[in-house]
């Protein structure tokens, strides 16, 4: 990653710390953005604020761990005020793709979990239409030749078409926290998000997908020198 697309995270974190009061329970959101907002976090804690967060994955948790952040669960700690999270896409009325990480379904049950989602990300994640980004479907690894075809019927009842891959890290089976696997879609756009979200949701085999409608409230996206709001500052 480059310094300048870095930065631009940095500065769309600082501006979710804003956000963030004492007392607060925070979601906590994976990939190098959300890293990011760990690490400015953190040097904040390390100050004296007050906070106690709940993890998207366990690669998050061992940041957390590792700067100081206070950690909780979404057992002992069922109701949350905030989650901050990435996105590896960004498009109308805030809705997202996520999962490029395979943190999905810990993502979108914190964010669930939360009162108020904040999005935040350099200005290459907006889209007109979400879909260029292949989107990750979390599956259970019990009859996934059927579930990919399942998938990929539906997708096409749906008009949509494109290459369905389980994804691979090191030559195998890329498998999540919760001991799933991935698939991705490459849909190249997906025109009507909702529809496609609750025929994915209907699918036994699909435990989740990266498709988060109606979860973000607010989006700090940074570039050309600004940190702009989507929705409710
Ligand atoms: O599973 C991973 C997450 O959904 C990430 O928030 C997403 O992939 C964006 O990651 P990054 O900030 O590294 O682009």
């Amino acid at each position: 990653m480059s310094a300048d697309m870095r930065e631009l995270k940095i500065e769309a974190a600082r501006a979710a710390l804003d956000q963030v009061e004492d007392g607060m329970r925070l979601g906590i959101g994976t990939g190098s953005t959300a890293e990011e907002f760990v690490r400015v976090l953190a040097e904040r804690v390390a100050g004296g604020l007050t906070v106690i967060g709940v993890p998207t994955s366990e690669r998050t948790a061992a940041l957390c761990l590792e700067l100081g952040v206070p950690l909780t669960t979404l057992d002992e700690t069922p109701e949350l005020d905030l989650t901050i999270d990435g996105a590896d896409e960004i498009g109308p009325q805030l809705g997202l793709i996520k999962g490029g990480g395979g943190a999905l379904l810990r993502e979108k049950i914190v964010a669930a979990a939360s009162r108020r989602m904040i999005v935040i990300a350099d200005k290459s994640k907006l889209v007109e239409t979400l879909g260029r980004f292949p989107l990750p479907i979390e599956v259970n690894s019990f009859g996934l030749g059927a579930t990919v075809r399942t998938i990929e019927r539906t997708a096409r009842a749906l008009g949509l078409e494109g290459a369905l891959k389980v994804r691979e890290r090191d030559g195998r089976p890329f498998v999540t926290d919760g001991g799933h696997l991935i698939v991705d879609a490459s849909f190249g756009r997906i025109p009507d998000p909702r529809a496609l979200a609750n025929a994915l949701n209907a699918i036994p085999g699909v435990v989740e997908h990266g498709l988060f409608l109606d979860l973000a409230d607010t989006a700090f996206v940074a570039g050309d020198g600004e940190v702009r709001t989507f929705g409710a500052a």
